[in-house]
């Protein structure tokens, strides 16, 4: 089903919505189960920029193993289910239009509401071209404040973690692999073991640079940046993982983990921006 110029809408192999865009500047893949971003690809260097594990679920029966999951209203294990409850329900497209060179998609979440009744409103937006933008808008409809977090997960594909420095990353972070530990950003900033860090200094760049590339990643609206690499026995435990799938992946999320106090009638925007 055509929904625009460059955007298309079809039904995968396991019965969900899939929403292909592909426009002079780029080509993106999004399901509708979860609001999920799958694949990013620029056209000015056809490289893949999002990684997706082999034994991701694509069934609807449980979140994405790969690409950008949207968590949201909390960030991680700060209620249940683990980081929310919006990437593993239905979404829906509010809005499509192409203007040459950048498509833009909106779409919501079939509910949102928080424990306790209060109610927030959830919107995706996507603008699709030579780079990616992704803006999260929380909108307060209710007459008393309410607080939320949540983060942009993306997975960023590497050729080898092994090869990678992160860049731009600085000040303290709380290190979920020891205890919330807070120690400093080392540099340079490689991967080499099991890494979950919550970097408290919510810098506005990063890039991911590998031997003839790197990936830049802009930032706003966050309070922190999440680093995570499962390493090689967390992958093998997880079982939408393949064992040596830590190797070619990097997570940089645009994260609230402090949690925003949205005051009534108000909206917070959270974007990251991939080149
Ligand atoms: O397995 P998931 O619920 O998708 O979470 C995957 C990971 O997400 C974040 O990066 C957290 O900081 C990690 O602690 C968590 O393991």
């Amino acid at each position: 089903m055509k929904l625009s110029t460059h955007v298309f809408q079809r039904i995968s192999d396991q019965g969900m919505p899939i929403i292909s865009v592909d426009n002079p500047q780029a080509s993106l893949e999004l399901s509708l189960f979860g609001g999920h971003v799958l694949s990013y690809m620029p056209k000015r260097d056809n490289r893949q920029r999002l990684w997706m594990s082999p034994k991701a679920v694509m069934d609807g029966s449980k979140a994405i193993r790969g690409g950008i999951p949207v968590c949201w209203p909390w960030f991680g294990a700060a209620a249940e289910p683990a980081h929310g409850f919006v990437r593993d329900q239905m979404w829906q497209v509010l809005r499509v239009d192409d203007d040459n060179d950048l498509t833009r998609i909106q779409l919501q979440p079939e509910f949102s509401h928080l424990a306790g009744g209060g109610q927030l409103e959830l919107m995706l937006e996507l603008l699709i071209g030579e780079q990616l933008t992704l803006n999260l808008v929380t909108h307060n409809r209710q007459s008393k404040s309410l607080r939320f977090g949540g983060a942009l997960h993306s997975y960023f594909r590497v050729k080898h973690i092994d090869q990678v420095v992160v860049d731009g990353l600085s000040g303290a972070y709380m290190d979920k692999v020891a205890n919330r530990l807070v120690e400093e950003t080392p540099s340079p900033y490689v991967i080499t073991q099991e890494t979950d860090r919550i970097q408290l200094n919510a810098v506005s760049d990063v890039h991911i640079r590998e031997a003839g590339q790197q990936t830049a990643i802009g930032f706003s609206g966050h309070d922190s940046i999440v680093v995570w690499n499962p390493w090689q026995d967390k992958s093998a435990q997880m079982g939408d993982m393949t064992t040596d799938g830590y190797q070619q992946m990097l997570c940089i999320e645009a994260a609230i983990t402090q949690g925003i106090e949205l005051a009534p009638g108000h909206s917070h925007t959270l974007t990251q921006i991939i080149r």
